[in-house]
């Protein structure tokens, strides 16, 4: 699994996350993540190789709630096994941004000692359980 970390000036900073991103308007989630893996890792990927795996949800977030404009986070777990070109921190690197390849067995160390924010240790336990039981 490659995961990256958030250059320190951003919310969550320095912590560690899988890569995507947001989905903006007009996108589906899988062009959402092809578009971001491009701009983030500089990597080609087929939206055809991006295999749902599963998903969090953050549905009472702080100071959320009707009439705050905050709305209920979810984030997608996509698989993906094939790409193209070799993965690297495109930015914020002069920020603290890294990459780093963890085993899947060790993810769920990883989530709980390396520091993630709280969806996406989520997603590593619930990933590691779905694979691994
Ligand atoms: N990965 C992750 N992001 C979370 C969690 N909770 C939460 O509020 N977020 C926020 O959700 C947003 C994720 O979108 P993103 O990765 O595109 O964010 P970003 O700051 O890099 O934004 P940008 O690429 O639009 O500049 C971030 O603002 C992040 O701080 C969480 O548990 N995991």
């Amino acid at each position: 699994m490659l995961l990256q970390r958030r250059p320190r000036a951003k919310h969550h900073g320095g912590l560690w996350e899988f890569p995507g991103g947001k989905v903006e308007d007009g996108e589906s989630p899988a062009a959402a993540l092809a578009r971001e893996l491009g701009e983030e890792l500089g990597i080609v990927v087929d939206q055809a190789d991006l295999v749902p795996m599963t998903f969090a949800v953050d549905d009472v977030r702080q100071g959320g709630g009707p009439g705050t404009g905050q709305r209920a986070l979810v984030l997608m777990l996509y698989l993906c096994r094939r790409w193209q070109g070799i993965p690297v921190a495109m930015e914020g690197v002069e920020d603290g941004a890294a990459l780093e390849w963890v085993a899947l067995a060790d993810m769920k160390e990883w989530a709980i000692s390396a520091k993630m924010p709280p969806l996406d240790i989520a997603l590593c336990i619930t990933f590691q359980k779905m694979l691994l039981a």
